[in-house]
């Protein structure tokens, strides 16, 4: 029995594709065997010493310590693309909101209908407070053209509207997704001085913290509209802010409020709203489980973002799944001690990435605890588990 704790509600529809009679599933299990999670935040969580995995149902995983989990045998998934339809949706919201006043008229006509006024006496005069721009022929800026980014990039194009996209490290798949029309640009600069709309999908890492800093924003179009639906961290709040007061920035459309910027004008704040579609919890819940089911019982890995992925089709009689440094001479070591105790190999896969790598190990007979003790013993060797 596998003990699964969950850190936010996870959709139903994921969650029941685990079997009771293998799965104790709640959010008070302790000693869990694995973690399924949202946005909860476990940097500082102190992981039970047998956690084998965590599955984030999203995308984003700046919630999760990944060297930490990497240093101790702890495989994380995300869900890739899961949630790409949400987000894009909400981005295109975003953009219309950040244009045309939409939420200060509406504000304003309850602020009237409130104030006893009869609110059809006084709109045909108000509105005017309200006017803002179409984005039919205008130039929208993609920072990061992945999942999302390519998404919103290719629907944006059939709004009428001009498209500059920039990544850096823009993968085969994702490049394959954009539509020809897309100007992709290897300077930001580019994409900076031509947008009318900025709209920004990367991951929030050391890397990407405050990247949209006083000089990114003075390299931008006066009057630009930035919509940050990615992550509050990657906006140096105190440039946005100030770059609003002057106008240079006219709208920042987040999905990551602050006390600071709720207060300020022309910023438009959303309760990280973008992934709650029920198609999209659903979407991701399903991927968590079923990735992190596939490992637990299999020990194959797919989708993870500290570790390679691995798959191999069962074979043999007995499975050893080893997490190691990425080192020279590992396999010779593993292989030697097996072949020692006249056990043979039916398959193998090893990938490395980074400074870890990942080997599965199916073989003809099972592997007594003594040689499992001595593989688990091997140096750089940081985890060893045995699927019957
Ligand atoms: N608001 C929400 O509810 C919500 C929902 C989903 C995702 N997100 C956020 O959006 C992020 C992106 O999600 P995704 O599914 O598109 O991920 P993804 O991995 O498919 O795409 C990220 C892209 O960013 C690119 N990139 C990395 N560094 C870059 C840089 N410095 N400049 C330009 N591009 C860069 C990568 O090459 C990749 O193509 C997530 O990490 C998460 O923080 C937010
Ligand atoms: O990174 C993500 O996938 C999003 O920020 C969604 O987060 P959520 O699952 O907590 O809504």
């Amino acid at each position: 029995m596998y003990r699964i704790r969950t850190f936010n509600k996870i959709s139903p529809v994921g969650l029941n594709r685990l079997d009771p009679a293998l799965y104790a599933v709640s959010d008070s299990e302790t000693d869990e065997d694995a973690i399924l999670v949202r946005s909860a935040k476990l940097l500082d969580y102190d992981f039970p010493k047998n956690l084998l995995a965590i599955s984030r149902a999203g995308a984003g995983v700046n919630n999760i310590p990944l060297d930490r989990c990497s240093e101790a045998g702890i495989v994380v998934f995300n869900t890739p693309g899961a949630n790409a339809n949400a987000v894009k949706e909400l981005v295109l919201c975003a953009m219309l909101m950040g244009s045309r006043d939409v939420d200060g008229g509406i504000q304003w006509v309850r602020q009237q209908v409130a104030s006893g006024v009869d609110v059809t006496t006084v709109v045909e005069k108000g509105k005017a407070a309200f006017i803002g721009p179409e984005l039919y022929k205008k130039t929208l800026g993609v920072i990061g053209l992945g999942a999302i980014g390519s998404l919103v990039a290719n629907i944006a194009l059939s709004l009428g509207m001009d498209v500059y996209g920039y990544d850096p490290f823009l993968s085969v798949d994702a490049a394959l997704r954009l539509d020809r029309h897309i100007h992709v640009v290897k300077d930001i600069n580019e994409l900076y001085k031509r947008a009318d709309y900025i709209t920004i999908h990367i991951h929030y890492t050391k890397d990407t913290e405050r990247m949209i800093d006083a000089k990114a924003i003075g390299a931008m179009k006066r009057g630009v509209r930035f919509i940050n639906l990615a992550r509050g961290e990657i906006v140096d709040d105190d440039a946005m802010l100030a770059a609003l007061d002057t106008g240079w920035v006219a709208a920042y459309v987040t999905d990551f409020p602050n006390n600071r910027l709720v207060g300020a004008p022309h910023v438009l704040a959303m309760p990280h709203l973008g992934a709650s579609t029920p198609e999209s919890e659903q979407n991701c819940a399903v991927m968590a489980v079923d990735q992190l089911r596939d490992y637990l019982e299999n020990g194959n890995i797919r989708n993870s973002v500290n570790l390679p992925a691995v798959s191999q089709e069962r074979s043999g009689v007995c499975r050893l799944c080893l997490i190691h440094k990425n080192v020279p001479a590992m396999l010779a070591s593993i292989t030697t001690l097996l072949s020692r105790d006249g056990i043979n190999v039916e398959n193998l896969s090893n990938k490395s990435r980074g400074d870890y790598a990942y080997t599965i190990v199916d073989l003809s007979a099972p592997a007594d605890q003594c040689v499992i003790d001595e593989v688990t013993a091997l140096e750089n060797v940081i985890r060893v588990r045995v699927i019957q």
